[in-house]
């Protein structure tokens, strides 16, 4: 990637030149990777590669050491708050309120967000949850029922962007599919993805671009248009047995 891209407007999300050092070490190393507005963005790598690092460093969590970081062309690093309102992070385990329906957890979030309520059932709706689960308390929901709400949550927020830390994980192949259809509806919609995952075909499915992430750096990027199943995991098993051999 370019150390000198720029923002413009169709820019979503920017690393540029990204070091995150924890003690001695620097577990993201000059990380540059852009994504565009309206566009699903996979980022692969081995465990340890620095994927939920950069995640943090998109929300203002990861203390940088070097370089910058923008949301929608908010630097992170001046007004936080500011770019995590254009963020929503739905993390592996939804964290929700149990004893409360999905219609009750999105009012109660949005209320609390200062936003307004009415584009709760056109935001259930669009993530494809079944209107027989509105009302009733999410402790019998399944993992793939949370995430809807999650995102339903965002959408009713209007959030322009969704960090996604492996969404797929524990979900059933139909549960799956489903989900990569709605996020590809949602891209439709504008709604720009960057997702974490080590589901590297699904990644393949839903992706408009793959980046492999290795100690902290991407080392190739690959538009999911063309590439061929066996590309995308030949890739993923060379940098993340790198990463184990180093
Ligand atoms: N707050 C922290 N303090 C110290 N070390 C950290 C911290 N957060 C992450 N690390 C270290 O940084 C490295 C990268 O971690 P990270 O969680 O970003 O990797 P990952 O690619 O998301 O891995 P996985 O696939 O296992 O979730 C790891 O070696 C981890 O131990």
């Amino acid at each position: 990637m370019s150390k000198t891209a720029t923002i413009t407007d169709s820019t979503a999300l920017e690393l540029t030149d990204v070091t995150v050092r924890y003690g001695a070490a620097d577990v993201l190393q000059g990380l540059s990777l852009r994504v565009r507005r309206g566009e699903i963005y996979a980022l692969l790598g081995g465990n340890g590669a620095g994927k939920s690092t950069t995640i943090n460093a998109l929300l203002g969590f990861a203390p940088l050491a070097a370089g910058r970081v923008r949301v929608c062309g908010i630097d992170v690093a001046a007004d936080v708050l500011a770019a995590r309102a254009a963020l929503a992070y739905v993390p592996e385990n939804v964290a929700l309120y149990e004893h409360l329906s999905a219609r009750e957890n999105l009012a109660y979030f949005l209320r609390l967000a200062g936003a307004g309520t009415e584009g709760i059932d056109h935001a259930l709706t669009t993530v494809g949850l079944a209107r027989e689960a509105w009302e009733r308390r999410l402790a019998g929901y399944s993992k793939g029922m949370r995430q809807k709400v999650a995102i339903a949550l965002a959408l009713a927020r209007a959030v322009p962007v969704l960090l996604l830390d492996e969404p797929t994980t524990g979900l059933d192949p139909q549960a799956t599919s489903e989900f990569n259809r709605m996020l590809q509806d949602l891209r439709g919609q504008g709604v720009t993805i960057f997702m974490v995952t080590h589901d590297l075909l699904g990644a393949a499915e839903v992706a408009d671009r793959i980046g492999f992430l290795d100690r902290g750096r991407i080392v190739q990027e690959l538009a999911a248009e063309g590439a061929a199943r066996f590309d995308v995991q030949a890739l993923y098993a060379r940098y993340a047995s790198t990463r184990r051999a180093a």
